[in-house]
């Protein structure tokens, strides 16, 4: 079947039968223009205000670490976000956060420049795959990007956890599985080249939590096996749905219709070699550490504590991959421990019957909105677009609805990390948002969800009816701009939690919190130093953002400022 889907950005040439379809127009204009801001965004310094002892440098014979000093002491933002900022104007910039997983189709220091300049926010990095220095590879060029081109990609990294998968198939890179084909499970430790039609699984209690006539389903069902016999150490299987095993594949068994969970239960949430990445992770510097397969805040808490040990003034933020059914028994007492979760559809959907995803994918976005934790919406978003250059009507749905839901992030998996096509992939997770929010402004249709009261303290409880407030003013009085002055970004995220109807400015004093704020929905970060004069900071702020075309006099604002608990209404002067 042809298909087309004129918004996104065209196919490139491929002798694929799907040639039939139509061709698209070439490559989108706002595209081309966005690389050439970029490029002028990191290539020359901005035109300086005439605001602060810094910024008195005249254009000729500036040295490079003056102008590094310049940008520090004045406004750092996004390239890409400023380059959006300046094509569409600030109202229309994009509110859905974006989330690639990184692998070998965009370790390359090019291809991550391509996602970050396509809007990439966060960079996951699967601890399931790659060595350690390939990672750190991949995280340093990410920094050195940051740097270098203005970039301001935070780092994810997402942890193996204790599921069942198979091994590495002796080092091809897949395996077809034919019906009525018999194949060995094992847990022995095998030499490759593997045995014929032999499979590695990684959990030393498998053949004995295994029965005969358990269903093995491999990634949820993509290829599925019966048990037929255990000898030993090996489990015989018969193929019973054809198809192809991937390396790590994970495993699931069902037995009766449900899902077997005997002392594979017991494995412990974070192994001994997460423990081990986790190191690797916090030496590194990253930003978040999402968690797989979370069964208890017990663990949210025993990770937070230990990496407050282990780095005492670190940004880390914990995010709950919500996996698993004991995830979704515990899933608010898990939710309130994290500083965010994730709905991980993919071994989801190998724990919970496929229907019942949905309903908790909404459940758990509204539940973290609620709580007030970003959430990421994750896996087989655009899963076609692996292998095609365009994604199927199906899938536009199923972003499009991750977006009406007001998600924080969408996340790509298979697309971004191994597929042919990941930028386009991010261009179609870009463009829906975008669409989608656009409608919303267009049809006025306010967000107005009931929230419940979060604060812990009197002093939380202030910021928290700022912050609803402002959001309210804000729609009611049509403003442009959200303006909050922060130094943790708590009170960013209360202001994000409402999903008001403009942009928020986040303004903070540091950069590791305003990489973490790319995550969440709406928030527009900077980083600017500011002290707790508000006239002279918003003054400031106006005229550093006047400079660089963001902002216009007689723009309408709504200023929140976290250490002096204030809240004012101006027009830029
Ligand atoms: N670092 C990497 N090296 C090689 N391949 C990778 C890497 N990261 C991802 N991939 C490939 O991309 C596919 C999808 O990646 P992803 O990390 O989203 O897997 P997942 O199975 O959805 O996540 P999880 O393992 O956390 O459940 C993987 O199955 C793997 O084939
Ligand atoms: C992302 C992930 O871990 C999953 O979908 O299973
Ligand atoms: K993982
Ligand atoms: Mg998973």
């Amino acid at each position: 079947m042809a298909r087309s889907l004129h918004v996104f950005a065209p196919p490139s040439p491929s002798p694929s039968p799907r040639l039939l379809r139509p061709r698209l127009p070439s490559l989108p204009h706002h595209r081309r223009l966005l690389h050439r801001e970029i490029f002028r965004a990191s290539t020359s310094p901005p035109p300086a205000p005439d605001l602060g002892p810094a910024v008195l440098a005249s254009d000729n014979g500036i040295s490079a670490s003056s102008l590094a000093a310049t940008a520090a002491a004045a406004i750092d933002v996004d390239a890409v976000t400023e380059a959006e900022m300046k094509e569409n104007g600030f109202r229309s910039t994009r509110r859905t956060k974006l989330v690639c997983t990184i692998g070998p189709a965009t370790c390359g220091a090019e291809q991550l420049e391509a996602l970050a300049v396509g809007g990439m926010n966060v960079a996951r990095l699967n601890m399931c795959h790659g060595t350690h220095d390939w990672h750190r590879g991949v995280i340093r060029q990410v920094r050195r990007l940051n740097e270098e081109k203005g970039f301001a990609v935070a780092v994810m990294m997402d942890t193996e956890g204790s599921e069942i998968h198979m091994g590495d198939l002796g080092g091809a890179a897949s395996a077809k599985a034919e019906d009525g084909e018999i194949w060995t499970f094992s847990v022995r430790a095998l030499n490759s080249p593997l045995p014929d039609r032999t499979i590695h699984a990684n959990y030393d209690g498998f053949t004995e939590d295994v029965r005969v006539g358990d269903e093995l389903l491999v990634d949820g069902g993509m290829v599925r096996f019966e048990v037929i016999e255990k000898i030993g150490p090996d489990v015989k299987c018969r193929c019973t749905d054809p198809g192809l095993l991937l390396p790590r594949a994970n495993l699931t068994f069902w037995r009766d219709g449900s899902l077997v969970r005997e002392r594979n239960a017991m494995l412990p949430t974070i192994s001994s070699k997460d423990w081990l990445d986790i190191d690797f992770g916090i030496a590194e510097g990253v930003d978040f550490i999402a968690v797989s397969f979370v069964k208890s805040a017990e663990v949210i808490n025993h990770l937070k504590s230990y990496i407050a040990a282990r780095s005492r003034d670190s940004d880390i933020a914990v995010i709950a991959k919500i996996e698993s059914i004991d995830s979704l028994k515990n899933l608010e007492e898990i939710i309130r421990a994290s500083d965010g979760a994730m709905v991980a559809r993919g071994d989801l959907g190998a724990q919970i019957p496929l229907e019942q995803v949905p309903s908790a994918q909404q459940k758990i976005v509204k539940l973290c909105r609620q709580l007030n934790k970003p959430v990421i919406v994750a896996s087989q978003l655009l899963e076609s677009m692996i292998e095609y250059p365009t994604p199927t009507r199906a899938e536009v749905a199923d972003v499009s609805e991750a977006v009406r839901q007001r998600a924080d992030a969408l996340m790509l998996s298979g697309e971004s990390a191994m597929g042919q096509y990941p930028d386009k992939a991010l261009t179609v997770l870009r463009s829906v948002s975008l669409r989608i929010e656009r409608w919303w402004r267009e049809e006025k249709r306010f967000e107005a969800m009931e929230l419940p009261d979060v604060a812990s303290s009197f002093s939380d409880k202030i910021s928290e009816e700022i912050c609803n407030s402002a959001a309210k003013m804000a729609n009611n009085l049509g403003v442009d701009a959200l303006f909050v002055y922060t130094q943790t970004g708590h009170m960013t995220s209360l202001l994000s939690r409402c999903r008001p109807d403009c942009p928020i400015f986040a303004f903070t004093t540091s950069t590791s919190v305003r990489r973490r704020l790319n995550l969440q929905w709406g928030l527009i970060p900077f980083r600017l130093s500011f002290s707790d004069d508000m006239e002279s900071n918003l003054n400031r702020t106006f005229s550093l953002l006047k400079a660089r075309g963001m902002i216009q006099s007689g723009d309408l604002v709504i200023a929140l400022s976290d250490m002096l608990q204030s809240i004012q209404v101006m027009n830029v002067p």
